[in-house]
């Protein structure tokens, strides 16, 4: 642990994994997150079942990978830790038919996303620790991460100890998914939650993917070669990125030309102005006040009209398929596919 920090950073030397040798976790889902959880876990030492739907389209690959397999009650009903990593709008049915019945005092209820507990979709019982421990990663680098040695920051939330030991274990857990080799930050449940909403939404996918289009099309809709504005305004950014996150922006600025920087410097502005930080302040808000939670609760009851158009239309980009041709073409494509070197990302639809 380091006190340099305004916020408690822990690393391996401050988890013990075998804290968690007389448990049982269950894991609940196999996706993005879930895949990644469970294989570490049991490859840190940890016993692990997976809980999954009869029926469901992921059973093969947890029973391929060599984890038991059962239904989500019947793992909760196994186990003594309890990892929800079902996707955030299906956690309140899967707690209402699986969990809460099979839980039992002294049990550890695990999320790895706050949003159910902070907007009040899940009352956990008296008697459970809940907890969480939130990768700040998607789930498949979760895993290469750990398969590569290395490791994925993550957060940890304690909001119900009734045992004594919630922050201990979650430690543990959070050690054996290869978060303390990077660095865990111990947050609450409301942070995490708005920080996590605001981030996906103005910055890391809404507002990035926003502004790799809005670039593509001024240079296509000005004449530029469709090819050209794929290079310059998407493919381009992951380099550009890696030096940011390998040495923060001045890494970047470093390594641009001179030209680069001017021109960055004094028209980066223009572009991501005042007006949109404004609109940055607005979807905090939003968020902060529940409205997005509201809206998106609703958007699934009515059974994701909205976002079933909106992922179509995105799909439906000409971007998609101008970048899909070219990355067909990279040298490396076939290579990286055939060892495995790239993380498989399952297409969702
Ligand atoms: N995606 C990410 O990288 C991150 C996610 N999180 C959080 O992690 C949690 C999990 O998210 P994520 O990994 O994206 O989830 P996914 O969408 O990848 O989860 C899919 C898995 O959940 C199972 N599942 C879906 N519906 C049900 C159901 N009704 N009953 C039982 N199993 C079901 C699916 O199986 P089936 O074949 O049966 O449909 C599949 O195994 C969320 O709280 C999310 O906010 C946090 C950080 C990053
Ligand atoms: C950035 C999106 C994310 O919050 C994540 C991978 O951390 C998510 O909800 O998937
Ligand atoms: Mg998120
Ligand atoms: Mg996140």
């Amino acid at each position: 642990m380091t006190d340099e920090f305004t916020t408690e950073i822990y690393y391996d030397d401050d988890a013990d994994v075998s804290t968690l040798e007389d448990d049982t976790v269950a894991v609940l889902g196999y996706g993005s997150q879930g895949h990644a959880h469970a294989l570490n876990l049991a490859e840190s030492g940890v016993d692990v079942v997976v809980g999954l739907r009869e029926d469901s389209s992921s059973r093969s690959a947890a029973e391929a990978d060599g984890l038991a397999v059962t239904t989500p009650a019947e793992a909760v009903a196994q186990s003594t830790y309890v990892s929800v990593l079902v996707p955030d709008t299906v956690q309140p049915a899967v707690y209402e038919n699986a969990i809460e019945p099979n839980l039992e005092a002294g049990d550890t209820l695990q999320f790895a996303h706050g949003l159910n507990i902070h907007y009040n979709q899940i009352t956990p019982p008296e008697g459970v620790d809940v907890t969480m421990v939130a990768p700040k990663s998607p789930g498949h680098l979760v895993r290469r991460n750990y398969e590569n040695d290395e490791g994925t920051p993550g957060l940890l939330a304690v909001y119900q100890d009734e045992t004594g030991d919630a922050d201990e274990r979650a430690l543990a857990y959070a050690k054996a998914i290869g978060c303390t080799r990077a660095g865990v930050i111990e947050t609450t449940f409301q942070e995490e939650v708005e920080s996590d909403l605001f981030g996906e939404q103005a910055v890391l996918c809404g507002g990035v993917t926003a502004l790799v289009k809005h670039g593509y099309e001024t240079l296509v809709d000005a004449g530029y070669s469709p090819e050209i504005a794929y290079f310059e305004c998407l493919n381009e950014l992951k380099l550009i990125v890696d030096l940011m996150y390998e040495g923060g922006n001045m890494e970047m600025w470093n390594s641009v030309s001179d030209t680069a920087e001017y021109g960055g410097l004094t028209r980066g502005e223009r572009i991501v102005d005042d007006s949109v930080r404004e609109n940055m302040e607005e979807v905090l808000e939003e968020v902060q006040n529940g409205e997005f939670t509201r809206e998106w609760v609703l958007e699934n009851q009515a059974g994701r009209p909205s976002y079933t158009q909106l992922r179509q239309a995105e799909k439906e980009h000409e971007i998609e398929e101008v970048g899909e041709r070219l990355r067909d073409l990279f040298a490396w494509a076939e290579e990286a596919d055939a060892d495995g070197t790239e993380p498989e990302v399952p297409a969702d639809d």
